[in-house]
């Protein structure tokens, strides 16, 4: 796989790291409007390289991108602590708009993966500029927000987050709802599982889940600036999925005709991604609770994107 990362910051680093040392890429190319930023994070990672996967890494510009097979788009500005994610969308979008046109006339055939945030809105600002089919335009949405709920899950049950089947829908961001409900561990019910080995998953435990995965980016970037390791790991797993062909069930962003009842919107459900990016959308079993918080995610994204002119 060629892959072009377009912002070399923090995330396109860490995901361009990832990549290597999962064997997921033979080139990265890393393109940024500070070229000397773009360079040098180049110039660590190949450094790495021998300690992992064969890999070209290098930078470039734009025609650097030629027969690119997916492009990470994490370019733009990043939260400052305490700001939301959706306060960084005419900042984002208007960076989106210089930089896919670019991507487009280079790689027409490449899947663009979107981590700048607010993801789901960039994802459908993406699809929009691009005129891309929806499903190779993937918003990494709530890889990361799922990868945090299994793993709190996880610990609490002491069990491998890998043994966790849960999925984290909507938004990236605020209004994301934690599926509780349809959660399993192997193939036994979340909350028999729990009840089973003595580790009961009270309201008192699922309230401090449900914030240690809606607040986590808040208290990161609050420590130390800004978040990467996570969602580089998340966007290696998605490059994965493409290069292997996989098929693999990722709680990814793409616009979807209508979610319960909200029409052309982009946000997280279980998504079938291989190599044509994403071919299915899976709506799961809700309760009650959890499909109006959905459909409240759905809500709020809609609104927001359709304040966004192109
Ligand atoms: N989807 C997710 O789960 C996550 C998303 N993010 C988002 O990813 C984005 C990047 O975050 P960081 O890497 O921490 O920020 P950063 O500031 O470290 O990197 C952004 C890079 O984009 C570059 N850039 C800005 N305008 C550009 C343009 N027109 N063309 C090319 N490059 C340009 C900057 O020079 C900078 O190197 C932010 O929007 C952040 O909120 C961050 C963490 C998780
Ligand atoms: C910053 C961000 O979106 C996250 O870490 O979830």
């Amino acid at each position: 796989m060629k892959v072009g990362i377009v912002g070399a910051g923090m995330v396109g680093s860490a995901a361009g790291f990832a990549l290597i040392q999962r064997g997921h890429a033979r080139e990265i190319v890393f393109i940024d409007i500070d070229t000397a930023r773009a360079r040098a994070e180049a110039e660590d990672i190949a450094h790495a390289v021998p300690f992992a996967a064969p890999a070209l890494v290098r930078h470039g510009d734009y025609a650097d991108l030629d027969g690119a097979d997916v492009v990470i788009l994490s370019c733009g500005v990043s939260q400052k602590p305490g700001e939301t994610r959706l306060a960084l969308l005419e900042r984002n979008a208007a960076v989106f708009r210089a930089v896919v046109g670019e991507v487009m006339a280079v790689c027409p055939g490449a899947i663009l993966l979107v981590a700048s945030n607010p993801v789901d809105i960039m994802g459908q600002v993406t699809a929009r500029i691009s005129g891309l089919p929806p499903g190779r335009v993937i918003g990494s949405g709530t890889i990361l927000d799922t990868a945090r709920f299994r793993w709190l899950i996880g610990r609490h049950l002491g069990i491998s987050p890998r043994s966790v089947h849960a999925y984290v829908l909507g938004e990236h961001g605020d209004s994301e709802v934690l599926a509780w409900s349809n959660a399993r561990a192997g193939s036994v019910a979340l909350t028999d599982f729990a009840a089973q080995i003595g580790a009961a998953l009270t309201a008192d435990v699922r309230g401090r889940i449900d914030t240690g995965v809606r607040n986590a980016a808040y208290t990161i970037i609050e420590g130390k600036g800004a978040t990467w390791y996570g969602i580089g790991g998340g966007l290696a797993r998605i490059v994965g999925a493409i290069a292997g062909d996989e098929q693999a069930v990722l709680s990814v962003s793409t616009v979807e005709a209508e979610v319960l009842g909200v029409p052309d919107v982009a946000l997280s459900l279980p998504r079938l991604v291989g190599r044509d990016g994403v071919s299915a959308t899976l709506m799961p079993d809700l309760d009650r609770d959890e499909t109006e918080g959905l459909r409240a995610s759905a809500e709020i994204l809609k609104t927001l994107v359709e304040k966004i002119t192109i």
